[in-house]
């Protein structure tokens, strides 16, 4: 069954220095007040219209808390029933939204005064385990492990906050081959009790990213995910369930005015806003029923995927600032928020089963203790159903898992299917995780991934070579005929017989390497094997070796997937291949829209985008055809870039050194000059132009403009978030100021990921030697 997202608001008090305007304010309608459980259920946060004063908005959600409520209060009401499904085997994901200065860290960690959601939590988890190890005989304190992580996202890199930032790489995301996405390598560190988990979050948090602005002088300018992890294993059955609950402390959006951000800042600001914008683009996307999320467009909405759309349970807290200053960000996080409240996620049970050949149904546990059955109260239930712990294929545990909200008091015991006599298929039975599985599967596709990139190359060079080396021969074989006309008119007839069909032999053996050559245009030869290599998976799973069969399958399967799609080789590729998959794409798009097919080319551009998500300016063009496509209107394209638009210094010395090197080509190759020469001399310009139609514009992404330009009368209106839109008429009075306009951007800026900030020098007119 399906469940939506629990949305909760909270108002912040005002900071002393913030004056009492009294623009936000919470509501509570008289039936809901003193109604125990269900208190503030019908409570709503009124906003006053910023454009015209007589108007108010009215946001209702499952609870609003004014300025005066507690942490104790949130976490009694609103968290706690979400720990409990912990113990159900279940997936829960807390996150904190809200524009800067807004309350997240308050709310999510709190201070020593006053904890919050994180310290509450974990305190929880721990006194959750101590009354199911009390209440069941057969359950030791060592059956149920607790672990946790923590890292954080910035500039949409991820890193483990849990490792030393000095050796803190970043961390790749990836998908397993049920499509779950995970963060590799990253650290689950042990906890026996909740100071553990203080003395190891206290030494983490110091790593994370923080900084001083206008509106929070310890403002967090990365986004952070806690996960603690509790395992139940029944070890007479070897089989175990695994909850997690997520704790997502997000970084809060920005306007660069208020904020007074410096450059570094700036990046940071460009960064958060980014992926904010991308998360409301997936949750517009999902509202929408799209066929395409758009997750992969930044690291935290693929991180966030299972939450979101997915297999978590899901509570959004929307942290809103008073006063006017706020005023239309706390409309955007309302919006964000009315627009949440409609995703729906379908919760599943985690349970692995560890064993190695089918067992007859599991035995139950004293009807006292149901694992699934933790009332409010924490404690479990009596004579709950008891849960499956065998694992059901995906689609199937999804249509049985029963997770219903019931006002505040959150969930009803799940019902599980029947037990099944024959393990489904997909159980590995193996004495490795699933998870480090995954990892170890992952990890071979990847080496063999880079294995076949690294053949295809190879083939490539044999084959610049063949074509030399017949070249060559070829030239010589005209070389040998020209010599053997002149001695055939040299000595006329009497030409010895010996030496003509010598020529003859050798005419025969030059000619051998043009059937060679045509030999190896066979397709059978050209084709890169499908097949794994036997050894490739012996190093992996030395000690498991029956599953070698098994893994292979599962890695041609993925395989499979990959050739099919290029949906799931992004994340399998290094990041020099994404950008040269990112980099064709462009260019069979540009054709496509070169030739007014804008459709063909807007796919193929989405196509690209897939391999280079960063990339702000693809983004944008996008946008932009996207618009284009849905308003049939003829696309405008940017004018073409020049070589100067990126850099003058950078080109002109680029053009010296390239015009050195093309020469130097010319002269120790004299084939530069054939047709070939031309070809690759034709392929490097082309491939010059696509690189610059992946930074296609100048521009962030969402920053003060942009955001202004998302904004609309139905937005203020407490409808939907704008989708960032360019129209076209924009578009060209902005091509015209470029007639007008120097762009002068820095030298060194070469990174894909960062838009180029340009500076104008307004009103000159272009001359020549500018
Ligand atoms: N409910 C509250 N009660 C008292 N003080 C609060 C409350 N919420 C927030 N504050 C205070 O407001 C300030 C900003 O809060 P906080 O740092 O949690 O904001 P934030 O949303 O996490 O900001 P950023 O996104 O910049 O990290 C802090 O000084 C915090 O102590």
């Amino acid at each position: 069954m399906s469940q939506r997202i629990r949305i909760i608001a909270r108002l912040r008090p005002r900071l002393r220095t913030e004056p009492d305007d009294g623009c936000v304010q919470v509501v509570r309608h008289s039936n809901a007040v003193a109604s125990g459980s269900n208190a503030g259920t019908t409570s709503s946060i009124n906003i006053v219209n910023p454009r015209d004063t007589s108007q108010v908005f009215k946001f209702q959600f499952s609870n609003c808390y004014d300025e005066a409520s507690t942490q104790e209060e949130i976490f009694g009401n609103d968290v706690q029933p979400m720990v409990d499904l912990v113990y159900q085997g279940m997936t829960v994901t807390i996150f904190a939204y809200g524009v800067t200065s807004s309350g997240k860290t308050h709310t999510m960690q709190g201070s020593k005064a006053a904890p919050g959601v994180i310290p509450r939590t974990v305190e929880a988890i721990f006194a959750h385990r101590r009354r199911l190890v009390d209440a069941t005989p057969t359950l030791a304190p060592e059956d149920i492990s607790i672990s946790m992580s923590y890292m954080e996202i910035y500039k949409d890199d991820v890193y483990d906050l849990l490792v030393t930032r000095e050796n803190a790489p970043k961390l790749p995301v990836r998908e397993n081959e049920h499509g779950k996405v995970f963060v590799a390598n990253l650290t689950y560190e042990p906890i026996a009790s909740f100071s553990d988990f203080e003395t190891i979050y206290t030494r983490a948090t110091k790593h994370r990213s923080v900084g001083s602005t206008n509106l929070n002088h310890a403002s967090s300018r990365s986004h952070a995910i806690l996960a603690i992890r509790a395992t139940i294993f029944d070890r007479t059955h070897n089989r175990s369930l695994t909850g997690t609950i997520n704790l997502v402390d997000l970084a809060g959006s920005e306007n660069n005015k208020l904020t007074g951000n410096d450059a570094s800042r700036m990046a940071e600001s460009a960064a958060i806003n980014k992926s904010l914008s991308v998360l409301g683009q997936v949750v517009h996307a999902l509202n929408s029923n799209q066929t395409r999320i758009p997750y992969r467009n930044s690291k935290l909405t693929r991180i966030l995927q299972d939450a979101l759309g997915g297999s978590s349970v899901g509570l959004l807290i929307c942290n809103l600032a008073p006063g006017a200053k706020f005023r239309q960000d706390t409309l955007n996080t309302l919006n964000f928020a009315v627009r949440t409240k409609n995703i729906e996620n379908k919760p599943v049970v985690n349970e692995q089963d560890h064993r190695q050949v089918p067992r007859p149904p599991f035995p139950t546990l004293p009807s006292s203790i149901a694992l699934g059955g933790a009332g409010p109260s924490g404690l479990p239930r009596t004579g709950a159903a008891r849960q499956s712990l065998v694992p059901v294929p995906r689609k199937q545990a999804r249509a049985s898992v029963s997770v219903v909200a019931t006002g505040a008091q959150g969930f009803q015991p799940m019902v599980m299917p029947p037990l099944k006599q024959e393990p489904p298929p997909g159980t590995m039975g193996l004495t490795l995780t699933e998870v480090e599985f995954e990892q170890k599967v992952a990890k071979v596709v990847e080496a063999e991934v880079n294995r076949r990139m690294e053949e295809l190359e190879r083939q490539r060079q044999a084959k610049e070579a063949r074509a030399r080396l017949s070249m060559e021969r070829e030239l010589a074989l005209r070389a040998t005929e020209a010599g053997n006309r002149a001695s055939f008119s040299d000595h006329g007839d009497d030409c010895d017989d010996r030496e003509r069909s010598g020529s003859v032999a050798s005419e025969k053996e030059n000619r051998r390497p043009r059937q060679a050559k045509s030999k190896s245009k066979s397709p059978r030869k050209e084709s890169i094997s499908l097949s794994i290599p036997a050894g490739i998976l012996t190093p992996v799973l030395k000690r498991h070796k029956e599953l070698d069969s098994e893994v292979r399958s599962k890695l041609q399967e993925l395989e499979q997937k990959f050739d099919r799609s290029g949906k799931d080789a992004p994340d399998v590729l290094s990041p020099v291949s994404k950008k040269k998959m990112g980099r064709a794409y462009v260019a069979a798009a540009r054709s496509c829209s070169e030739k007014g097919d804008l459709q063909a080319a807007l796919d193929l551009y989405r196509k690209a985008e897939s391999f280079v998500p960063d990339n702000i300016k693809l983004k944008e063009r996008i946008i932009e055809i996207d618009w284009a496509v849905k308003n049939s209107r003829p696309f405008i394209p940017s004018p073409k870039p020049k070589k100067k638009s990126r850099s003058k210094a950078k080109s002109r010395r680029h053009e010296s050194v390239e015009g050195a090197s093309d020469q130097a080509m010319e002269m120790d190759h004299p084939e530069a000059n054939t047709g070939e020469g031309r070809h690759h001399r034709r392929r490097k310009e082309q491939l010059k132009s696509e690189d610059e139609e992946m930074d296609v514009e100048t521009e962030l992404l969402h920053d003060e403009r942009h955001s202004k330009r998302g904004r609309t009368a139905d937005d203020e209106r407490g409808g939907e978030v704008m989708e960032i839109e360019k129209t076209p008429a924009k578009r060209l009075r902005r091509s015209e100021r470029r007639k007008n306009a120097v762009v002068v951007v820095d030298s060194e800026d070469d990174d894909d990921d960062m838009p180029h900030i340009p500076m104008k020098r307004g009103g000159q007119r272009p001359t020549a030697a500018t």
